[in-house]
């Protein structure tokens, strides 16, 4: 069943789009729902008209006002000023769903300026093929029946887990982020494929392969990755020796390094924004 609510984005960008296109696709809501309000590139917002059939708002501020869903996805240093400009016109009446990193339920409660509902959610760019990762957290006066709608939103773009708020930063560090990170181990697989005389192309299907059948394996099979890896492991055999040289290159440090930076950057992005206040 459809659901019958306006909802306004504040921010068209990447991840704003794949929620626009997962909930048109998916028919949880009807295209004449939803707005989008971009601080610029008229040519974006004219795209997303044409290729959703979603609406351009007349007034900014009525769009905003009569919105029972506002979601918020801009980037976090621009977030403060998007506060500013439309608390006037928010209400408790509405939902506020924000994807933004780091910026926390409670500096969006106090910044709008009034006891509504706020739920952060971190999303990832898988988003775009309805298989991101997304975790959510409820703000002091969010309610279940709240959660829920947050929910069937962003189960338009894949799967939803609820966490407490103090997790979002290590969410953010871990599945937000981890998409680059496996893209980043993709470009070295793909460098030395090539560098082994393996064509692009060729290089490009095995990899993809690859990581889409571990990906399986892990969550069909629930067997713990460590078991996994040992199945793949010969004694004295190739995968030993590749993974010898992981190990001499403290390839599982690096990775637990960049989870706990990423986590840090976002709780940071938070703080910036309690500061611009
Ligand atoms: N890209 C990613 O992997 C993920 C991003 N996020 C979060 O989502 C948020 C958006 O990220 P992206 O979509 O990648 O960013 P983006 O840069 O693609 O889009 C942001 C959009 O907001 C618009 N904007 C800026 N100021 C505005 C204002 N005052 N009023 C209205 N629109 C304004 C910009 O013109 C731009 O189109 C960020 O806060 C990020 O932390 C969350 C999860 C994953
Ligand atoms: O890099 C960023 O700040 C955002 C949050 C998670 C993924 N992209």
């Amino acid at each position: 069943m459809q659901m019958e609510k306006n909802i306004c984005f504040l921010g068209a960008g990447s991840i704003a789009e794949a929620m626009i296109a997962g909930l048109i696709k998916k028919q949880i809501v009807d295209p004449s729902n939803i707005s989008v309000i971009n601080r610029s590139d008229k040519q974006k917002i004219e795209r997303l008209m044409k290729m959703y059939g979603i609406k351009q708002p007349v007034n900014k501020y009525q769009t905003i006002s009569s919105a029972e869903i506002l979601i918020l996805a801009v980037k976090p240093k621009d977030i403060w000023e998007v506060l500013q400009d439309i608390y006037p016109y928010s209400h408790s009446d509405q939902l506020i769903l924000s994807v933004i990193a780091g910026v926390t339920t409670d500096s969006i409660t106090e910044a709008i300026h009034h006891h509504g509902p706020v739920i952060r959610a971190m999303p990832n760019t898988s988003a775009m093929v309805g298989l991101s990762a997304t975790a959510i957290a409820l703000g002091k006066y969010a309610k279940k029946k709240h959660s829920e709608v947050a929910q069937s939103i962003l189960r338009a773009i894949g799967t939803v887990t609820v966490v407490k708020e103090k997790l979002l930063d290590a969410v953010t560090g871990l599945s937000g982020s981890g998409p680059a990170y496996l893209y980043y181990l993709v470009e070295a697989m793909e460098n030395a494929a090539v560098e082994l005389g393996i064509n692009h192309k060729t290089a490009r299907e095995l990899i993809i392969q690859t990581i889409i059948g571990a990906g399986y394996m892990l969550k069909e099979t629930n067997e713990e990755p460590v078991i996994l890896r040992e199945k793949v492991t010969s004694p004295g055999g190739s995968t030993m020796a590749g993974l010898e040289v992981l190990k001499e290159y403290q390839f599982q440090n690096a990775i637990d390094q960049a989870i706990k930076k990423a986590t840090l950057r976002s709780l940071e992005l938070g703080k910036m924004m309690m500061k611009i206040q």
